[in-house]
């Protein structure tokens, strides 16, 4: 289990009181939905929290060929005989380690019906391969991410999946809170950090005007590292903000005339 467990404190400022919400589902055997948009740091804070609470945490990126079966266990044949592989959620639920699903909603449905008995008191995982039932450890946690961004009716959680997690709230961080970030995560001065932060907000207000997702703090961190780097502020800009978010050519051009205003 070592490769899951963090052993440096990951950098991550608290934006509300998610961190005693997060103790006390975790206190509780209660799983957690966090929701939010890309890029915002719902992974900074898992990491962080497993830290915390000294959980080794495994990840899995859901999508839509993730089987039950990839969750769980398989058999593999090795040389001339056949081993019984366990899956990231089982390896969880044996250790006590903390189970990270982001963006679940990817995952097949079958997959999804998979974490419900360990979601509600039972936690239980059943091993139909091996004709056993898991009962988790008692450290061991659930939790998932979601972008209610992308919700469309084909892919959304089940109201029988939504109702085993509590859920917290995540968004881009505040001003004050986004600047330090990006000057801490990509190394560039605090008032370089402030511009790219308001670029950053001008950016979002577009989500009203055709902008699909606003510009995450991610993008703003990956500027500020070009930036770093010695590239031209305006043109880190454009590619790491301009560019990835859109294909559309009148809204890129928005954003750089916004860019040029804000880095004159
Ligand atoms: N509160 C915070 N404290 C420290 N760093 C943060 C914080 N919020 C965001 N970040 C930074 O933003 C980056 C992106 O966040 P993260 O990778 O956690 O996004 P995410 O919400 O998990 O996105 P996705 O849903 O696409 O996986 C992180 O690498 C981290 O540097």
């Amino acid at each position: 289990m070592e490769e899951y467990v963090i052993e440096n404190e990951p950098y991550y400022i608290p934006v509300g009181s998610e961190v005693e919400i997060f103790t006390a589902a975790y206190r509780n055997h209660l799983p957690i939905n966090l929701k939010g948009p890309t890029g915002c740091g719902k992974t900074r804070f898992m990491e962080y929290m497993a830290y915390k609470l000294k959980r080794p945490l495994i990840t899995v990126a859901c999508h839509e060929d993730l089987t039950a079966t990839d969750l769980v266990g398989r058999f593999l044949i090795k040389g001339d005989s056949v081993e019984w592989n366990d899956g990231p959620l089982t390896k969880a639920v044996k250790s006590g380690a903390i189970c990270y699903l982001d963006e679940v909603v990817e995952a097949r449905k079958d997959t999804i019906v998979v974490i419900h008995p360990l979601t509600d008191n039972r936690r239980i995982i059943p091993i139909d391969k091996l004709g056993v039932i898991l009962k988790a450890s008692s450290e061991f946690m659930l939790a998932i991410s979601y972008n209610p961004g992308y919700q469309s009716a084909v892919k959304d959680l089940k109201q029988s999946t939504r109702q085993r997690f509590v859920s917290i709230e995540f968004d881009y961080p505040p001003t004050e809170i986004e600047k330090q970030i990006v000057a801490h995560e990509s190394g560039i001065d605090d008032r370089m950090a402030g511009s790219l932060v308001e670029i950053g907000h001008r950016i979002r207000n577009f989500k009203h005007h055709g902008l699909e997702e606003g510009v995450s703090t991610r993008l703003l961190i990956y500027a500020g590292k070009l930036i770093h780097e010695g590239i031209e502020p305006k043109e880190a800009c454009r590619i790491a903000m301009a560019r990835p978010i859109t294909d559309n050519p009148d809204l890129q051009k928005s954003i750089d005339e916004i860019i040029a205003a804000i880095l004159e």
